[in-house]
């Protein structure tokens, strides 16, 4: 089976602190992970390892079977990765309308210097099409609620067809209906046959969905346990990993935390 991530052993330190310990982490094709944990647990670190813009201190990264700095270049790899964060949106140019910067996908470029073809046109669109995003597809991007920004932004990452989609707190500023829509729209592309791996990143458990079959659990910087979904968020491993009493309801298989 082809992995998809594999960090064995990997420690990350930054300006004299270690930030990263000892993370040994495979994901394989055809799984869906969450990456879950309190603030400061580390999980932007982590991210930035995984798209090459931290280099390990320690340990060895392979993404997509390619190891960095050894056999490929950072560049090319992070083609092969969509990435969907909040602090991504303001790279974007406000005048743009939101078909251009889905259209800026194919390119991996941050405004649009090609004329695109026939065929990327009538990709974004459907991509547009899929996210409902086509109602407001010629609307300048700075008139965009933030719900409708970050289905946008997930239209243009899926535009290169990456083999991993990095979602990190895309429901960061959402109301509850514009969550729940973009939650949706990702158990949409999950079930497509050519959809690529999805990583979620998040600090709210509410937002686990079905989809993603597996869990990893970072606290303070080290991975306190990983594994299926199911058995990751019980009553037991959470109360252990927030010290605190807390109590996991499911229903409809997403679950829901208490402090107790
Ligand atoms: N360049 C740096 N130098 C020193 N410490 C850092 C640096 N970058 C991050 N840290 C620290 O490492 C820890 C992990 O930070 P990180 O941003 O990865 O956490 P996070 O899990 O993404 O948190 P949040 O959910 O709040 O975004 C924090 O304590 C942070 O202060």
């Amino acid at each position: 089976m082809e992995k998809i991530i594999e960090l064995d052993q990997v420690s990350l330190k930054r300006n004299g602190q270690w930030i990263l310990q000892n993370i040994n982490w495979h994901i394989n094709q055809h799984e869906n992970w969450v990456l879950y944990g309190l603030n400061g647990a580390g999980k932007t670190a982590l991210l930035n390892m995984l798209c090459a813009y931290y280099f390990p201190t320690q340990g060895s990264i392979k993404v997509l079977d390619k190891v960095f700095g050894r056999d490929y270049l950072a560049e090319k790899l992070r083609q092969k990765i969509g990435l969907v964060s909040s602090r991504l949106q303001q790279k974007f140019y406000p005048s743009d309308s939101a078909f251009e910067i889905v259209l800026s996908g194919a390119y991996a470029s941050i405004g649009l210097y090609e004329k695109p073809t026939e065929e990327i046109r009538e990709k974004a669109i459907g991509l547009l099409e899929e996210l409902h995003c086509l109602s407001y597809a010629d609307r300048p991007y700075e008139t965009l609620s933030q719900g409708e920004r970050q289905r946008v932004l997930i239209a243009r990452a899926l535009m290169a067809g990456p083999e991993l989609l990095i979602l990190d707190e895309p429901t960061t500023g959402l109301d509850f209906l514009a969550r729940e829509q973009l939650l949706d729209a990702l158990t949409h592309i999950s079930e497509k046959s050519t959809a690529p791996t999805l990583l979620y990143v998040t600090h709210h458990v509410e937002e686990i969905l079905p989809i993603f079959t597996h869990t990893l659990l970072l606290k303070n910087g080290q991975v306190f346990d990983s594994g299926l979904t199911k058995d990751m968020l019980s009553d037991e491993k959470l109360t252990e990993l927030f010290e605190c009493k807390v109590s996991v309801t499911w229903e409809n298989g997403r679950a829901s935390l208490r402090k107790k």
